[in-house]
């Protein structure tokens, strides 16, 4: 037989088997009950995670009934999409692919089972290029998930919570002054800016660095090429690339264009940079004996090395390559969630006076006039504030999904639906062992059964107040910010919630009570005259605009994020 005949045979022999898994993998899915929807390729495939971005514009031109399968597993598409596809198919329904079948679900009390119960439904393997730089607390499973989080929890403290709160309103007065002082308040700026806020803040109380405002993480520190910043958004923003690519192979890399060496010099000095942490940490802690400022990394590595000291055996701390993984994922998970969701609440409170006017009555209330309001007596009382942040994560939740595998041990997974209506009983799904599951967070938060005008911004909704009180002091105090209600889950939920939320739900009150009290943020347009007020029909075209451009997001690196955030104007004008 020629070469090409044995290319063909084998070309035609690995079609017949997908084919054939296919088939098997469908018969399994319809098992469930469920709808099912055909993928010709499985989704969590390396092969898909590098091409589907490519060949989205493609099928996106192909009839809706087709392509079915690539719009829900695309995170910007099932993003974009809302629970619409749920509307058609129902709460939960099954993908069946050669790979493996995935479990589609927005029913609110599966979301809740499955985060519940991490020993049943666990990490599944996509997480695994996340341990680039070192095994951490979010990739990991079983006991050595306990571990991860028992050593890592002691970092998510009230004290570092204090911090959080200083430095973050420290970064807003300085990026609000840098508003005020150019362009008499009109900027294309706050997403680039929030993210430089986020990351400083993350750099203060979470790695004991601090920055300036202007410069900071955004220049590169002696003896590197780039910044921490850069290098960070690089390795983010490549990730499957940086895990595929054998970086260590000097004379590969000589080969390579300008472009791609680059994200070669990101991971190597990320890497530096994160080493450098460690070292200057561990050196102030000597220093200081014990007493450096409460920062992320200092309890990490205060943890783990009391430990070793002790004589703890290796598991029941953490090695240096698990706290580069854990700084890695803090940075990951820390960095880009928050600042996305400040740039999105500001622009949203843009968009909606009325709500910025309400909030502001709460901030004027609570805050005073204190130039360094205390936290312990600021935050807690910012309920306006959590209810924008509860909004906007609702609507534009930096993880829209949350993927989880079914253990080993779990060997007959079944899970109680939500019923239909009240008068009748809930209904059980038996799974399949070996299928996926895709939570869709967004979907939940966008059921119109769960959030009535589903689609609408009004962060009221979270807002009980006991009495109509005449005035508004009296009716701030009767406020109470609800409880997350059935379906919300932007943090996660259960054993393995986000050990961020606190730290993120401060830092978001610290800037927005900081910026809001002195500036009033309105829709503006590139071609508008800096300073100058729009009204009229020129704001309404401004405001559209600029709800096109936060319409327009999808997933850039790891978060959902404003795929043209340079397009959003806004003019602050001093209160
Ligand atoms: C608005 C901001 C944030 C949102 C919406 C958010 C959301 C989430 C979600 C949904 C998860 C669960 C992911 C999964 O199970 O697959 C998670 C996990 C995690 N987050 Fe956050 N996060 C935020 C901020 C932060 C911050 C500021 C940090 C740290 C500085 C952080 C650190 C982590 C870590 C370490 C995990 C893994 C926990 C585990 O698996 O036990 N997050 N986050």
């Amino acid at each position: 037989m020629d070469s090409v005949s044995l290319i063909i045979l084998a070309i035609t022999s690995f079609f017949i088997r997908q084919l054939y898994k296919l088939y098997q993998n469908y018969q399994d899915a319809r098992k469930t009950g469920l709808p099912v929807i055909l993928a010709p390729v499985d989704p969590y495939s390396f092969f898909w995670q590098i091409s589907g971005n490519l060949s989205v514009p493609i099928v996106k031109k192909l009839p809706e009934c087709l392509t079915l399968w690539c719009r829900v597993s695309d995170l910007s598409w099932s993003w974009a999409h809302g629970d619409r596809i749920h509307r058609k198919l129902g709460t939960s329904f099954m993908l069946a692919s050669p790979g493996r079948n995935l479990l589609i679900t927005s029913d609110p009390e599966v979301i809740n089972t499955v985060l519940q119960n991490r020993k049943a439904f666990i990490k599944p393997d996509i997480y695994e290029p996340l341990n680039f730089f070192g095994r951490n607390v979010d990739t990991v499973n079983g006991e050595e998930w306990s571990r991860h989080r028992k050593l890592t929890a002691p970092c998510f403290n009230e004290r570092v919570s204090g911090f959080v709160w200083d430095e973050s309103t420290r970064q807003a007065q300085s990026m609000l002054a840098h508003w005020l002082s150019s362009n008499k308040g009109k900027l294309n700026s706050v997403h680039d800016d929030t993210r430089v806020v986020a990351l400083h803040v993350l750099s203060a109380a979470g790695f004991g660095i601090s920055h300036d405002f202007h410069g900071g993480a955004r220049k590169p520190a002696e003896g590197y090429q780039m910044s921490h910043i850069e290098s960070l958004m690089t390795v983010l923003n490549h990730l499957i690339m940086i895990i595929a690519f054998p970086w260590n192979l000097k004379f590969l890399n000589l080969l390579l264009p300008e472009k791609i060496r680059r994200i070669g010099t990101a991971v190597r000095e990320f890497r530096r940079y994160m080493d450098d942490m460690i070292t200057n940490e561990r050196r102030a802690m000597a220093k200081e004996q014990g007493m450096s400022k409460p920062n992320l990394i200092s309890a990490l590595i205060r943890t783990s090395d009391e430990a070793k000291t002790s004589g703890a055996s290796s598991s029941v701390r953490l090695s240096d390559d698990e706290i580069k993984g854990n700084i890695f994922i803090f940075n990951l998970a820390g960095h880009d969630t928050t600042a996305n969701t400040l740039a999105y609440a500001f622009l949203l409170l843009a968009l909606h006076p009325e709500y910025q006017e309400w909030v502001v009555e709460e901030i004027y209330e609570v805050l005073g006039k204190e130039e360094w309001p205390e936290y312990e007596k600021t935050h807690p009382r910012l309920k306006r504030i959590m209810a924008v942040m509860y909004e906007t994560l609702r609507l534009y939740g930096p993880v829209p999904t949350i993927p989880r595998g079914i253990a080993p041990s779990n060997t007959h997974p079944s899970i109680l639906l939500t019923s239909p209506s009240p008068s009748q009983p809930a209904s059980t799904l038996v799974i399949p062992q070996t299928t996926n599951i895709t939570l869709n967070i967004h979907a939940s938060h966008t059921n119109s059964t769960l959030f009535p005008s589903p689609t609408t911004f009004n962060p009221k909704r979270w807002i009980h107040s006991s009495s109509a009180s005449p005035t508004p002091q009296l009716s701030l105090s009767t406020e109470t910010l609800l409880p997350p209600s059935q379906g919300f889950a932007p943090w996660s939920l259960g054993p393995r919630i986000c050990p961020g939320m606190k730290f993120a739900q401060v830092e978001f009150s610290a800037v927005l009570s900081t910026v809001l009290r002195r500036v009033r943020v309105t829709a503006s347009s590139k071609g508008a005259a800096p300073g100058v007020e729009l009204t009229g029909p020129g704001l309404e075209a401004a405001k559209k605009e600029l709800e096109g451009v936060i319409r327009d997001s999808g997933f850039m690196g790891v978060t959902l994020s404003m795929r043209r955030g340079g397009d959003a104007w806004v003019q602050c004008f001093e209160r």
